[in-house]
């Protein structure tokens, strides 16, 4: 089994990078934050997705040796042009709170018609290796932002968030109805042959 590091200190975001990519990149073992030597992360303080994935990655590799990948993801919205963006996490502060941050973007939205509530969550995800290029996926979910919350499954947005194509938010969805379409499943499942790929040549 070769060893990957997912970099994520979001328990919810954790479980569904391991649940994705364990079956689909064989002879992977699958390890968390919790599974290392604990190490300072870095601010996120990169302008993209993408920038933000890769500090995060390239933090995990220098402290741990270990191949790594992490994850870099929030919720665009189109009438807030592009915002809450990589401020997704800490929207309504800090504290990172997912309720608080929800009602801060239903506030911010409250004037906005229905046809103008369009938006995608994304994810940039990065994959660093000691010794290795770094490697860089992006993938998009669209969909609008309905007017309360709904469900119990998921996490962050996930309870104001409808897909295209759906009635159901994608709190309301299954595991695998979430996975088979969110921008965190397509971009995994987008890495998983160079992941593969360099744990073979590993
Ligand atoms: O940086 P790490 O340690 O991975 O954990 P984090 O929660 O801070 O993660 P991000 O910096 O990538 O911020 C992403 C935020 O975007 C939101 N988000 C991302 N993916 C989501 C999803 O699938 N469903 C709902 N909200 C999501 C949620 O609020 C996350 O906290
Ligand atoms: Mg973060």
């Amino acid at each position: 089994m070769s060893k990957v590091l997912l970099a994520s200190n979001n328990k919810k975001k954790l479980e569904e990078l391991r649940r994705i990519l364990t079956p689909i990149v064989p002879g992977i073992e699958v390890l968390g934050l919790a599974d290392v030597a604990p190490y300072d992360e870095p601010p996120e303080t990169e302008p993209t997705f993408e920038g933000n994935a890769l500090l995060k990655a390239r933090a995990a590799v220098a402290a741990t040796g270990l191949p790594s990948i992490a994850d870099d993801s929030g919720i665009c919205v189109d009438a807030l042009n592009g915002m809450p963006g990589v401020l997704s996490a800490r929207w309504a502060g800090p504290a990172k709170d997912n309720h608080a941050n929800n009602l801060l973007l239903l506030g911010q939205l409250e004037d906005v018609p229905d046809e103008r509530r369009g938006a995608a969550f994304v994810a940039a995800v990065a994959f660093c290796r000691p010794d290795a290029e770094d490697e860089l996926v992006r993938g998009e979910m669209r969909g609008s932002v309905i007017r309360e919350l709904r469900g119990t499954g998921g996490f962050g947005y996930d309870v104001l968030f409808v897909a295209d194509g759906y009635d159901r938010t994608t709190a309301e969805l299954s595991i695998e109805e979430k996975d088979a379409i969110s921008h965190r499943g397509k971009s995994l499942r987008a890495i998983a042959p160079i992941v593969a790929k360099a744990l073979g040549a590993a």
